[in-house]
């Protein structure tokens, strides 16, 4: 490169850099440019956390849920950001094979820091967080444990349990097949009594009833609770779970009868590749009677079924428990993709100068307040759905413990439609952030594309998003018609006054009316009625239930959905309706209250006009009222993602550091990639330079 071209890239570099104040030594070192230190410690955003209208530090804890969770969360945060041992800016790069071992490396350490430190669940559960890493510790915790909790008789949980909390046995949750996910009633895998043995024989007749998909089945489970035809005295007796070892606990190799390994690459680089979903036959493999788990149905050592009094429901336990956890990591992922793209749009500047003056910020553009702050609301929003479903299951397992079975349809038909709207809703959502961060929001180190590829599936596993629907539909449809004879209560409590609900129509006639709780809830519940109440109406005119059910599929699914956008929006306002202490938390949480419950009316406003509940004057004010919200959120906006607190190393994006330091960053991390280590590209001399030299007498293109 001679003078000038060096000159260039100085130039255009330091224009790039202009509002950044930056006083860059740019020195020519070979084609790069070398880019001082003394930059570092520098916020660039202190302008922007200076126009803060709450406090942040209480706003922490607002989010955190207490100061207690907030202190804990945040130790476990810096925890994992401190120890070189939790690194991941190269994942992305890493071959599988590196990539696994990697994995297991990390799961190693954090095990024995849990061990060393004599870490609490609780602690346990924000250190996976943080080290941010798909692993097969998540369905050993978080599904092969809580199966055998949920569905296993005291006996078989003093068995099982310590030998799998103390991590002498690996597990994993064998369910779905090549054949089967969704339709569990539809899987293959026989478990045939033996009265001979006293055994069960696992088999997989088919290639369809190969297991397919289970996380940590690929490499690293010892054992898996495996769900199976039961078949006792040749006759079908439905799906149960059983627990089998599938690996030696000496040297690890596949047990005799036992098929298994990984099914191979998935979507994105590094992201859900850390995980060894798997693939399991079985070549009637014995195990002991007493490995069925127990607790709904038990066979006898004579061949006979014998039920409990416990519902057959009661074998979708763990699905319960897993959608409620995956709502509360719902919020997380959508808050990070927020931080980063808030913090990047306050950076970014495009157009707009005068005179040679600094030119826009791009949070300043109101398409991007309007794009980029219903998700940032919507994050706040999922943070407090996912704490009142917390709770909602904390009851229900309580009540379950003590066989009481009565709140279990309702826990199934909001973890079922909370998990299908925040999953939904945060896939989405983490693309828009990729857009609102331009083209540097496409490169790796933004930590966007990972995010989305790693949190994509989230819209399919633990339930197809659309299946999960349908069940909040045949709930909403079952709860219209007792309507009658049977008072509808905990979230369907507002069907109670369907006739209010049908008949009255919306009050508000400024934009300002919107301000008011009252008002959004009653528009809410309003759609919802309508909509579920005309669903109902439609089906009556199906003689068959299920061919009714069936054609009205999707407008069944906008039902559910609107009846689930009740319950965050509920949700919001009944927090705000806690006590939330320190100066302005409450008031810019009512704010993103407003914002997200009539971003939605924006959104899905031909749902209100359509059931006849508002006018359109009444939607026009809304969107009125929504844009002057958008002005109340902007001087908040950093402040606002700084309370997620979260560290730079769980964000992993250099668009999202805390210091708003990104172009120097960004820049150093080019010249950090492995195709920078020469400046003769590998493969140049073979298969370009050749190109270059050719000869050719005519070209035809
Ligand atoms: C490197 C890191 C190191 C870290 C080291 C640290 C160590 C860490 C230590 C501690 C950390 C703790 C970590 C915890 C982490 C947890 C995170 C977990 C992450 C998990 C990742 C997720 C992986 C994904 C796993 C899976 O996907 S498993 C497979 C899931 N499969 C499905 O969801 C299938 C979907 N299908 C169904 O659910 C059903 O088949 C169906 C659709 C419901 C239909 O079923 P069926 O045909 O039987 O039904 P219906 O006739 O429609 O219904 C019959 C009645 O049953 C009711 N029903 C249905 N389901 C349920 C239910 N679940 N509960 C209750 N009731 C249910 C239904 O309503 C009907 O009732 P009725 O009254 O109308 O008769
Ligand atoms: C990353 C990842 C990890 C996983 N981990 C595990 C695990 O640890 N253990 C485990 O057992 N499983 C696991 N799974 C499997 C997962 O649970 C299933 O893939 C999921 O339940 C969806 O089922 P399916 O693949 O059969 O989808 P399908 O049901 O085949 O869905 C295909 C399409 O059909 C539609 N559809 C299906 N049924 C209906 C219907 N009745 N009405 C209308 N539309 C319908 C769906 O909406 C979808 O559009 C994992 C999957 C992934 C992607």
């Amino acid at each position: 490169m001679g003078l000038s071209g060096i000159s260039l890239l100085t130039t255009t570099y330091s224009l790039i850099l202009q509002h950044q104040s930056l006083l860059l030594c740019l020195r020519a070192k070979g084609f790069g440019l070398d880019l001082k230190k003394d930059m570092e410690g520098v916020d660039y955003l202190s302008d922007e956390r200076k126009k803060a209208q709450f406090d942040v530090e209480a706003m922490k804890i607002a989010w955190a849920g207490s100061l207690e969770a907030f202190q804990l969360s945040d130790r476990m945060a810096k925890l994992v950001a401190n120890d070189p041992a939790f690194e991941k800016f190269t994942r992305p790069m890493l071959g599988r094979k590196e990539l696994i071992k990697n994995t297991l490396r990390k799961a190693a350490h954090g095990w024995k820091l849990i061990v060393d430190l004599r870490l609490t669940e609780e602690e346990a559960k924000w250190l996976r967080l943080y080290i941010d890493e798909p692993a097969y510790t998540d369905l050993h915790w978080g599904m092969f444990i809580p199966a055998i909790e949920g569905q296993g008789t005291e006996e078989q949980k003093k068995k099982w349990l310590p030998l799998a909390k103390k991590m002498q046995i690996i597990g994993c949750y064998a369910q779905t097949e090549l054949g089967h996910g969704s339709n569990v009633q539809g899987l293959e895998t026989t478990a045939t009594f033996d009265p001979q043995t006293d055994e069960f024989i696992m088999h997989s007749p088919t290639l369809t009833s190969s297991k397919w998909w289970p996380g940590g089945l690929g490499k690293a489970s010892t054992h898996a609770v495996v769900y199976a035809r039961l078949i006792v005295g040749g006759e079908f007796h439905g799906v149960h779970g059983f627990i089998v070892q599938l690996r030696s606990l000496d040297d690890h190799s596949p047990l005799p009868g036992v098929t298994v390994g990984d099914i191979g690459m998935k979507f994105g680089n590094g992201a859900y590749n850390t995980m060894d979903n798997g693939v399991l036959r079985f070549d009637h493999v014995r195990i002991p009677r007493d490995q069925m788990l127990m607790r709904v149905s038990q066979v006898t050592r004579e061949g006979k079924i014998m039920q409990s009094d416990v519902p057959r429901q009661l074998i979708y336990g763990t699905m319960v428990y897993v959608r409620q956890t995956i709502v509360a990591d719902a919020s997380k992922a959508l808050s990070r993709a927020v931080c980063i793209a808030t913090r990047y749009s306050a950076i970014r500047r495009q157009f707009g100068s005068r005179n040679g003056g600094p030119e826009t910020q791009v949070i300043d553009y109101k398409t991007q307040q309007s794009r980029l702050f219903p998700l940032l609301a919507s994050a706040y929003a999922f943070r407090f759905v996912g704490e009142w479903l917390k709770w909602l299951y904390t009851d229900v397992k309580e009540r379950l413990a003590a066989n009481d079975f009565s709140t279990l349809p309702e826990a199934h038909a909001c973890t079922a439609g909370l998990k299908s709207l925040t999953t939904s809703f945060t896939a989405d959502g983490i693309e828009e952030c990729r857009k609102l961060c331009g083209g540097h929001g496409y490169l790796v180190s933004s930590g966007l594309p990972e995010l989305f590829a790693v949190y994509i599936p989230a819209c399919t596993y633990e339930g197809d998003n659309v299946v999960l629907l349908l069940q909040v539909a045949r709930f909403l449809v079952k709860t219209v018609s007792e309507l009658g004879y049977k008072k509808p209560v905990g979230t369907t409590a507002y069907m109670g006054r369907v006739a209010s609900l049908m008949q009255n129509n919306c009050a508000v006639q400024t934009a300002e009316g919107w301000l008011n709780p009252g008002a959004v809830v009653e528009a809410f519940e309003s759609r919802a009625a309508r909509m579920a109440v005309r669903c109902g109406q439609q089906l009556a005119k199906y003689e068959n239930p299920e061919e009714g059910f069936a054609e009205l599929s999707a407008d069944l699914v906008e039902a559910s959905i609107a009846h689930c956008q009740l319950i965050v929006v509920s949700k919001f306002i009944e927090k705000l309706q806690q006590d939330i202490p320190g100066k302005g938390v409450k008031q810019t949480l009512e704010v993103l209250c407003y914002v997200y419950a009539l971003f939605l009316l924006h959104k899905h406003q031909g749902d209100f006009l359509a059931t006849g509940y508002l006018t359109p004057k009444q939607a026009s004010l809304a969107n009125d009222q929504l844009r002057t919200l958008y002005s109340k959120v902007r001087p908040n906006a950093i402040t606002l993602v700084d309370s997620f607190n979260y560290t730079d190393h769980y964000l992993g994006s250099i668009l999202g550091r805390y210091d708003g330091n990104v172009y120097p960053k960004l820049y150093e991390a080019a010249w950090k990639d492995p195709l920078n280590d020469s400046d003769v590209v590998d493969g140049f001399y073979e298969y370009v330079q050749p190109i270059l030299k050719q000869k050719l007498r005519t070209a035809k293109l």
